[in-house]
C-alpha cells in the first residue's frame, strides 16, 4: 500500500524519507492533516483514510519524540562549547600575557566556536548599544571567499567598537544629540566620542603596505615580516612587488601571499584583519585607495618627511604591533568621500573614494575655471579661479590648508568647499554638513575643460557639460592612535606643521600695574 502523509506544509510526500528534526508534522497542523486525510478519501493512493490516519499518527509521534531528544542533545552540545570557548578565551588571555604565538589548534577551535549557533548568538549580541561589531562593519564571508588564502586561515578576527567617555553615563554611543523633552531644546550627547576597538578573536592576517623605492623601507618590511610571522604566527600579504623584493633576498620569505589581479585586491578585506603602512601620508592614501568598501584598520608606521597621519615609530615597531595585536587600540574614524563623475545626461562613473580631498582645476588650461557649485541641488556659487577642494576633514591639513581651508580635527563630520585661487575678494572657505551631495558642474558654456583628481592622483577630464558628484562614503577608514584621537592631531599640527610657533615673550619689560 502506498503511504500519503502530510508535511507542514500540507503537502503529501513521503514521511519514512524524513529523519531531520525540522520535517516533522507540527501539532497546529495536525488538525488540518487529518482533515485533508478523511475528507479526500479519494487521494491518488489512499485505500482506508482511518487506517492511513492512525499510522501518520504513530509516524507523527515517533518524529515528535525524536525532535524533543535532538533538541535536548543540541543543548547540551550548545552548553559543553560554551564551557570550552570560555576556557579557550581565558587560555588566549593568559597566553597573549605572555607574547606568545598563536596556535593552528587555537585557530580552528575559535572557528568551531563560532559554529555553534548559541555562542555565535552572543557574539550577534555585541552589536548592541554600547558599539557596533566588525560583522556590521566589514563584510565575513568565510573561509572559501578569497583564492589565495593559505588553508589554515579560516575566519576574519571579530572586533567590537567602543565610544569611550570619562563618565560612566556617557558609555553609550548616542545617535540623538538633541532632546526636547517637555519642550526643552538641550544638546545631550555627542555623537563621536573617542572610539576603541578591542578584539573579541585575535586577528590572524596582517597586510603590509609600503612606499617604493626606499632602502630603509625595504629593510624594515622584511624585519617586520619575520617578525610577525616567527613571534606572532600571522598569516603575512604584501603588494606583489614587495613579495619579489623580499624572495630576491631569501627563499624564507616564501611564506608572504600577494595577489594576482585587481579583482583580488578588491576582496581584501575579506581576509585581512589590519592593514600596516611603512612610509608616509602618501602610503596611507594609498592604502586607503585598496579599499573600495570596508577598510581594516590601519596602522602607519611614520618612514616619511611629514607623517601627519602616521603617529607610530618605525624603530619601536615590536612593541607597538603587540600591543596593537592584543588591543584595545584607540581610532580615528576618517571620513571618506564617494565621487562619481558624470558625463552628459546619464553617464556615470565611479565611485572613486577619497580619504583626503578631490580637487576640480583648470589643469593646463589657461582659462579661469567656471564651475558652478551646488549643495542638494540649491545653488552655492560660481568657482571662478583656478579650482575648487572638497575635502574630508582628514585632507583639511593637507592642500585645502595650502588654499587658506581651515584645519579640521578629523573626527569632525563635514565636507570642506574651498577655493583655489578665487578672483574675489570674499569668497571665504566654507565648511559643510557631513549629509548634504555636492554637485560641481562645468557648464556647456565654459571656454574650457576642468579636470578632477583623487587625493592627488588619477586625474580625470571634465568636458563643458560634465560634473562631479560628491557626498560622503559609508565606509570611514579607522586608523590607529598612538595616543588618541585628540593628542594625535595636535601632536601632528604641532610637530609635522610647526602650528602657531612663536618665541614666547620674555618676562622683563613693560607690565600692567
Ligand atoms: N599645494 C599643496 O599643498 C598640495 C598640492 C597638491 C597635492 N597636495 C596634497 O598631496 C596629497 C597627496 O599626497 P602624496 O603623499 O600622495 O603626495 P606628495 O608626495 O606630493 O605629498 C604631498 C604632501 O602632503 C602631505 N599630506 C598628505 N596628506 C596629508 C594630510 N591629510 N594632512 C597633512 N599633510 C598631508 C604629505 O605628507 C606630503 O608632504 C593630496 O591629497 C593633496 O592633499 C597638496
Ligand atoms: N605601495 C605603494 N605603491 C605605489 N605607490 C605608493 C605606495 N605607497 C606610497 N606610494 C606613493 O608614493 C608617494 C610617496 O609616498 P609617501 O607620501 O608615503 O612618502 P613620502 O613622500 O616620503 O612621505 P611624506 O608624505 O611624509 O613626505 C605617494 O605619492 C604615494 O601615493
Amino acid at each position: 500500500m502506498k503511504r500519503a502523509n502530510v508535511n507542514s506544509k500540507g503537502n503529501t510526500n513521503n514521511l519514512e524519507q524524513e529523519n531531520g528534526v525540522k520535517e516533522f508534522l507540527p501539532v497546529a497542523n495536525l488538525e488540518k492533516a487529518v482533515k485533508e486525510i478523511v475528507e479526500q478519501p479519494n487521494v491518488d493512493g489512499i485505500e482506508d483514510p482511518l487506517v492511513e490516519f492512525s499510522e501518520a499518527m504513530r509516524t507523527v509521534g515517533k518524529v515528535l519524540r525524536q525532535a524533543a531528544e535532538a533538541k535536548a542533545a543540541a543543548k547540551a552540545e550548545a552548553t559543553e562549547w560554551k564551557r570550552k570557548y570560555e576556557l579557550e578565551r581565558e587560555r588566549n588571555r593568559e597566553l597573549e600575557c605572555k607574547g606568545p604565538t598563536f596556535s593552528e589548534q587555537k585557530i580552528e577551535d575559535s572557528t568551531q566556536n563560532l559554529k555553534n549557533p548559541e555562542i555565535a548568538e552572543n557574539s550577534q549580541k555585541c552589536c548592541g548599544e554600547n558599539g557596533i561589531c566588525s560583522h556590521e562593519v566589514l563584510r565575513d564571508r568565510g573561509p572559501d571567499s578569497y583564492p589565495n588564502v593559505h588553508s589554515k586561515l579560516t575566519r576574519k578576527a571579530s572586533f567590537k567598537l567602543q565610544w569611550c567617555s570619562k563618565s560612566k553615563k556617557d558609555d553609550q554611543h548616542k545617535h540623538d544629540i538633541v532632546s526636547f523633552e517637555k519642550g526643552n531644546i538641550t544638546t545631550a550627547e555627542r555623537s563621536s566620542k573617542q572610539i576603541s576597538l578591542k578584539w573579541e578573536t585575535p586577528p590572524q592576517t596582517v597586510l603590509i603596505l609600503t612606499k617604493p623605492n626606499s632602502t630603509s623601507v625595504k629593510i624594515l618590511c622584511a624585519e617586520m615580516v619575520r617578525w610577525l610571522k616567527e613571534k606572532r604566527n600571522m598569516n603575512i600579504f604584501v603588494e606583489p612587488r614587495v613579495r619579489n623584493e623580499l624572495l630576491a633576498e631569501s627563499s624564507y620569505y616564501s611564506f608572504a601571499q600577494s595577489w594576482k589581479d585587481d579583482k583580488e585586491i578588491w576582496r581584501l578585506h575579506e581576509v585581512v584583519d589590519l592593514v600596516v603602512t611603512l612610509g608616509g601620508d602618501g602610503t596611507v592614501l594609498w592604502a586607503a585607495s585598496k579599499f573600495k568598501g570596508p577598510v581594516p584598520p590601519i596602522v602607519p608606521f611614520s618612514l616619511g618627511s611629514l607623517g601627519f597621519m602616521t603617529p607610530f615609530y618605525s624603530e619601536r615597531y615590536k612593541e607597538c604591533l603587540k600591543s596593537i595585536l592584543e588591543g584595545p587600540i584607540s581610532i580615528t574614524l576618517r571620513h571618506r568621500l564617494q565621487c562619481h563623475v558624470v558625463r552628459g545626461e546619464n553617464e556615470n562613473e565611479g565611485p572613486i573614494l577619497v580619504l583626503n580631498e578631490v580637487t576640480i582645476d583648470r589643469g593646463i588650461s589657461s582659462f579661469l575655471t567656471n564651475l558652478e557649485c551646488y549643495s542638494d541641488n540649491s545653488f552655492v556659487t560660481t568657482v571662478q579661479g583656478d579650482g575648487l577642494i572638497l575635502s574630508t576633514t582628514s585632507g583639511s591639513t593637507a592642500y585645502s590648508l595650502a588654499a587658506g581651508g581651515s584645519m579640521v580635527h578629523p573626527q569632525v563630520p563635514g565636507i570642506l568647499f574651498t577655493p583655489i585661487c578665487p578672483h574675489s575678494l570674499s569668497f571665504r572657505p566654507l565648511i559643510l554638513p557631513e549629509h548634504v551631495t555636492l554637485r560641481v558642474q562645468v557648464p556647456v558654456n565654459s571656454r574650457g575643460n576642468a579636470w578632477a583628481s583623487f587625493d592627488g592622483k588619477d586625474r580625470k577630464q571634465l568636458a563643458p557639460g560634465d560634473a562631479l558628484v560628491c557626498s560622503m562614503a559609508a565606509w570611514p577608514v579607522p586608523t590607529a592612535c598612538r595616543g588618541d584621537s585628540t593628542s594625535d592631531f595636535l601632536h601632528s599640527i604641532h610637530d609635522g606643521l610647526h602650528w602657531n610657533l612663536r618665541r614666547t615673550q620674555s618676562f622683563d619689560g613693560p607690565r600692567d600695574l
